[in-house]
């Protein structure tokens, strides 16, 4: 079997360099006309256009959200009462304001894409396969907002998927980069108009109570433990300085290592938010965000296999131990076995910079992003004919859930203050 697998992921590989110019175009357009969360129509039609040229693919437009689509292949193989392998990949393709596409979603969604087309050209070499195998592309949009992989996994998307794959632009190549929670807050003062030099004690001070708050929130951070997260802006502050602002607005991002703890962090900075209000006799409203980001679990059996086949095509791994930000996939790797490895583009920029936009839109990143797409492509192949490999990678699973559920009961999600 092991010639035969080498031969299988050579496969892939060709099969993906002969896509080549396809694949950069689909980055490209993506690129080009950056979208927003849950705007992503024109990243949508361009990747539904894509799958369906593509032939083969059954493909569900706007998949149980407007802008997330499923292309389905297969099944091939097997014999009667075998039970199917359902391999997914998932592509994200939203962009950021203002500076586009900064965090490189063009390319995720062009490995995804890449990858599975890959994996698909093995298994079409017409092999009498042990069990009938499914290839499964999920496009998840905003991943930058309220995440919609979390709607999706409400809605039972990833309900039929074995093994998950995705992979993230980065600055360098990495299995694994401590993806930590998040809970996202909207922060809404309400004041009273006045003139503020004739009669300023007719007013209340909407401003005034959002600079507290964040002033507040600066203060807090001294106490916070080294790998929390919290940073906001105000994204409204009054109209004219000679009206006293009766409206302001702040958008906060909560992290912790564990989804456990931020319930603890949301009461901390909650008790900020409302003594601003308090302190300028204005009202507040806090407006949580509908999704809470998890954690992600790590499959050590996906990473060791995408790390040892990103070697021989020429990666230099790094160990990550800082905590990064956070990913919607995060939650996907609570319902369904999944890896998530960062991704060189061939530039030191970093995400979130008008620079990284640059960079992921170059054409040097396309050697990359391909190669990465390959690496993608190889696990799966791993996952489905190396002997074992995908018990193996279910039962670590497993493992991981009980160990969660264990810590669950010992440390229920409860909002504490904690006192010194
Ligand atoms: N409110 C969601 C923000 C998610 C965002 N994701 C990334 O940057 C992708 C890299 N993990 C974040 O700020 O972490």
């Amino acid at each position: 079997m092991a010639e035969k697998l080498q031969a299988l992921k050579k496969q892939a590989c060709a099969s993906i360099d002969e896509t080549k110019d396809k694949l950069h175009q689909l980055a490209d357009a993506i690129w080009r006309h950056p979208e927003l969360a849950f705007e992503e129509r024109q990243a949508h039609d361009t990747l539904v256009r894509f799958f369906t040229q593509e032939k083969g693919w059954t493909v569900d437009a706007h998949y149980k959200l407007e802008t997330a689509f499923r292309a389905t292949w297969g099944p091939v193989g097997g014999g009667q009462g075998e039970s199917l392998v359902n391999v997914g990949f998932l592509c994200e393709y939203d962009a950021l304001p203002a500076i586009g596409h900064a965090c490189g979603h063009n390319l995720i969604a062009e490995t995804g894409a890449a990858a599975a087309l890959g994996l698909r050209a093995a298994l079409e070499s017409g092999e009498a396969w042990p069990m009938p195998i499914k290839v499964t592309v999920l496009g998840t949009p905003a991943e930058e907002d309220e995440g919609g992989k979390i709607d999706l996994l409400r809605e039972g998307a990833f309900e039929d998927l074995d093994v998950v794959f995705m992979a993230h632009p980065s600055q360098e190549d990495a299995t694994y980069i401590p993806d930590v929670a998040e809970h996202d807050v909207v922060i809404k003062y309400h004041g009273r108009a006045s003139h503020a030099s004739a009669y300023p004690w007719e007013g209340v001070n909407a401003l005034d109570a959002a600079v507290m708050a964040y002033t507040n929130v600066s203060v807090l951070r001294q106490q916070l433990k080294p790998d929390w997260r919290i940073h906001g802006i105000i994204r409204h502050g009054g109209v004219k300085p000679n009206i006293i602002p009766d409206y302001s607005e702040l958008e906060y991002y909560l992290r912790t290592p564990s989804y456990r703890d931020l319930p603890s962090i949301k009461a901390k900075v909650e008790a900020c938010f409302q003594a601003a209000a308090l302190a300028t006799g204005c009202t507040v409203e806090l407006l949580f965000a509908r999704n809470q980001f998890y954690e992600i679990v790590r499959n050590h059996t996906l990473e060791d296999l995408y790390e040892k086949n990103g070697k021989s095509l020429g990666m230099n791994f790094i160990t990550v131990k800082n905590s990064s930000g956070s990913t919607d996939f995060g939650n996907v790797t609570h319902a369904v076995p999944g890896i998530h490895p960062y991704f060189y583009i061939g530039s030191e920029a970093l995400n979130h910079t008008p620079e990284y936009t640059a960079a992921s839109g170059a054409a040097e990143a396309q050697f990359y992003t391909l190669r990465t797409a390959k690496a993608l492509a190889m696990t799966a192949l791993d996952v489905l004919f190396s002997p074992g490999a995908l018990d193996k990678v279910k039962q670590e699973f497993k493992e991981a859930k009980s160990r969660e559920e264990k810590e669950t009961k010992q440390k229920p999600q409860t909002a504490t203050i904690e006192k010194s």
